[in-house]
């Protein structure tokens, strides 16, 4: 409706004031159940941790993608009774299609890599940055989002990947200032569960939801652990020898166990004398129990977790060889983890590891009256042309105030801009972590 029409839209000549929007209740000002909001405070220490993921993908030679926050729910529809099916956040859209918000990266990833099929030179080396979802209902009051960082190698069948993956963790960890005394990783195969299943001829379409049974081992009774085997096709006897695998407690116990021909031997032994020479051997350890929770992994396992046992896995991936063939696409190998951005700000916590991230300007500039705002925003633009920060003050403010502010955004200096100094074309200039103070020519301010 514009000024000069009225309720109808009949035009009058005569101005109509607007509609008075009609009064709103207060709105709920705190964001959906279980997701963050991220003002500046928070929004400093996400970008530092982000940052710190980048860097280190950087200097690993990894390529940064992303994808939709919004996949068909297709792609995360999986029969291996996986937490993360039962938690999809989906829906129907008006175009009575099925979606999801994803609840991971990774079928993304692989979705983007067979729809590249030939024309992208394998290995790829991709890492991603992206917010994950999950509908929980909130009675135990988790969070419904969080950020995952994902480094994946795709097109290397050997586990000199996931020595190089793990790698970029230790990484990662160190430039935090965390130890292999806080974190370590508990590395394991699925090779060696495959090994012992292979005795008893069960359907390999069943192997993903038994390694998803298993994976409940320390979060459910055993009971229920063998029930569920069970139900799942899965005999006595080799429940039995499932269990006793799972509760090994060193390589060499493995490989009386096992042999020592078998894959799972020979890549873990690989993955140990490849820690030793990247240097990280005291970061990781051997342990049979770690399966981790997603259907699709398929050799090598690895999640970090915190010495103390306080808080939840801090990240965790593995070999996922068959997830783009289930995807109708090529038998194409591929590893990658997941790290989250939750679980690693608790350990910096308890570690006394949290950073200093204040906002810092290094310019704030004032008029010293209303005439000379056009001066101050010249003087503003000449400094950010030279890449200086500058916080121009955009309201006739008492100088008490401006000071106040000053030292809220810890500027360096202050640039006042006064009518006799701007006669001769200068400014004056504070630097206020000394109280030195002096007059510049504009043309000499940098
Ligand atoms: N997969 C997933 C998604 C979201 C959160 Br919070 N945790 C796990």
């Amino acid at each position: 409706q514009s000024l000069n029409e009225n309720a109808s839209g009949s035009r009058t000549g005569a101005l109509v004031p607007p509609p008075i929007l009609e009064k709103l209740e207060k709105i709920d000002v705190n964001p959906p159940k279980g997701t963050r909001d991220f003002p500046p405070e928070e929004m400093r220490l996400r970008s530092w941790i982000f940052h710190n993921f980048r860097e280190v993908s950087r200097l690993f030679g990894f390529e940064e993608v992303d994808y939709p926050v919004l996949e068909s729910e297709a792609l995360f529809i999986r029969k291996a009774g996986e937490e993360i099916r039962d938690q999809l956040y989906s829906f129907e859209d008006r175009g009575n299609r099925r979606v999801a918000l994803r609840p991971e990266l990774t079928p993304s990833l692989a979705r983007v890599v067979i729809q590249k099929g030939k024309s992208v030179s394998l290995p790829l080396k991709w890492f991603a940055i992206g917010q994950c979802w999950r509908y929980e209902r909130m009675t135990r009051g988790r969070r419904r989002e969080h950020y995952q960082w994902n480094m994946d190698i795709i097109g290397v069948p050997g586990v000199m990947a996931e020595a190089e993956l793990i790698s970029s963790i230790v990484t990662f960890f160190k430039r935090l200032g965390i130890t292999s005394s806080d974190v370590g990783f508990k590395v394991s195969s699925r090779k060696v569960l495959q090994e012992v299943l292979q005795c008893y001829s069960i359907p390999e379409h069943l192997f993903g939801k038994v390694c998803v049974i298993i994976d409940k081992m320390e979060k459910i009774p055993l009971e229920e652990i063998k029930t569920e085997l069970g139900s799942a096709g899965v005999s006595e006897k080799a429940i039995v020898d499932l269990l006793q695998v799972m509760s090994v407690k060193s390589l060499s116990e493995l490989e009386e166990k096992l042999g020592s021909a078998g894959d799972a031997i020979v890549e873990l032994k690989q993955l140990f004398s490849l820690a030793d020479k990247f240097g990280y051997s005291e970061w990781i350890q051997f342990d049979a129990s770690v399966v981790r929770g997603l259907a699709y992994y398929t050799g090598v396992v690895f999640e970090g977790f915190d010495r103390e046992g306080k808080l939840r896995a801090i990240c965790g991936g593995g070999r996922y060889d068959k997830l783009l063939s289930t995807f109708g696409g090529d038998d194409i190998p591929a590893c990658g983890f997941g790290f989250g951005d939750a679980v690693i700000v608790e350990l910096l916590k308890e570690k006394g590891l949290m950073p200093e991230l204040n906002l810092q300007v290094e310019n704030i500039v004032c008029p010293l009256d209303q005439e000379l705002q056009g001066a101050a925003a010249t003087i503003a633009t000449i400094l950010r042309e030279k890449g200086q920060s500058v916080d121009l003050v955009l309201e006739n403010k008492p100088l008490k105030w401006v000071f106040k502010r000053a030292a809220r955004i810890n500027a360096s200096r202050l640039i006042l801009v006064g009518n006799s100094e701007w006669q001769k074309g200068m400014v004056k200039v504070k630097v206020l972590a000394t109280g030195e103070q002096y007059e510049i020519e504009l043309n000499q301010l940098e």
